[in-house]
């Protein structure tokens, strides 16, 4: 079974379908691209499965259940982490702090345990914010406020905070977006070692990146599936080629 599953996951924004009909089967430790042309549907499918958007019609499964009317924050407690949105840097905290807030929205605690110890007192948070912020090289900077960062290392602490929510899946929204080609090159040789053993969902513009870094991708245009393959399939699909590619071959 796929941790993470779309059954004919649709929806509208008055008449316009922007996600159409989509099924996904993301498999555990995959790391899956979602590509497409401008207004493709991408950043729809990212809210429907992180909870921002609910579904017209359609399912999303997360690990066997279905998540497909959780709110946000309940998602992010199964393991469903997702850069960007959920996890916004505060400006006028530190570094550490950002961390330790971004670790707490992601401790699955009972309720009842939540209601009766403040998550400062579980010294499993503050291991998890160390091991973060050593992850993400910024433990010099750690006392920092995140206002003072470059923005290659507030990037970087973007996806810290989503690491410190311990995901199952990451979702990862144009991570390099802005970036210069040696801060791209740093970010995406990071995300490839902190997040190496997670399943991950990326979008990304970035072609040749996208390429090098997937198992499979899956082609979005116009809120449909083209196609999902590896990247040599998907770069010799011909629809591909047609509706994106613009004749780009690997
Ligand atoms: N909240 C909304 N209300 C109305 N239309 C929307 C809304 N969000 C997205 N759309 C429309 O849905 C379509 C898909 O948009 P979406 O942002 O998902 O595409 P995208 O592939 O992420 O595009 P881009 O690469 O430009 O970010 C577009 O036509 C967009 O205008």
């Amino acid at each position: 079974m796929a941790l993470l599953e779309t059954t004919d996951l649709t929806r509208q924004f008055g008449n316009l379908v922007a996600t159409d009909d989509v099924n996904l089967a993301v498999e555990a430790g995959e790391f899956r691209s979602v590509i497409g042309p401008n207004g493709a549907g991408k950043t729809t499918l990212f809210n429907l499965i992180s909870g921002a958007l609910f579904p017209t019609s359609g399912t999303i499964t997360f690990a066997g259940e279905d998540v497909s009317r959780l709110p946000p924050h309940e998602r992010v407690r199964q393991g469903i982490g997702r850069s960007f949105q959920i996890t916004t840097v505060f400006s006028g905290l530190s570094v550490r702090e950002n961390v330790r807030l971004a670790a707490q929205s992601g401790q699955r605690f009972s309720p009842r345990q939540r209601l009766f110890h403040p998550t400062d007192d579980f010294p499993a948070v503050e291991k998890r914010v160390e091991e973060v912020l050593s992850q993400i090289g910024l433990t010099e900077r750690a006392d920092e406020r995140a206002s003072a960062l470059a923005y290659g290392d507030r990037r970087r602490l973007e996806i810290g905070l989503v690491l410190a929510t311990d995901p199952r899946v990451v979702l990862l929204d144009e991570p390099t977006a802005g970036m210069s080609v040696e801060e791209t090159r740093a970010t995406m040789e990071l995300i490839d070692d902190v997040l190496a053993d997670r399943t991950v969902l990326l979008i990304e513009h970035d072609i040749d990146l996208v390429m090098n870094v997937s198992d499979r991708i899956t082609v979005l245009n116009r809120g449909r599936e083209l196609a999902t393959g590896t990247p040599a399939q998907v770069a010799a699909n011909d629809e591909v080629q047609a509706a994106y590619l613009g004749g780009v071959r690997t």
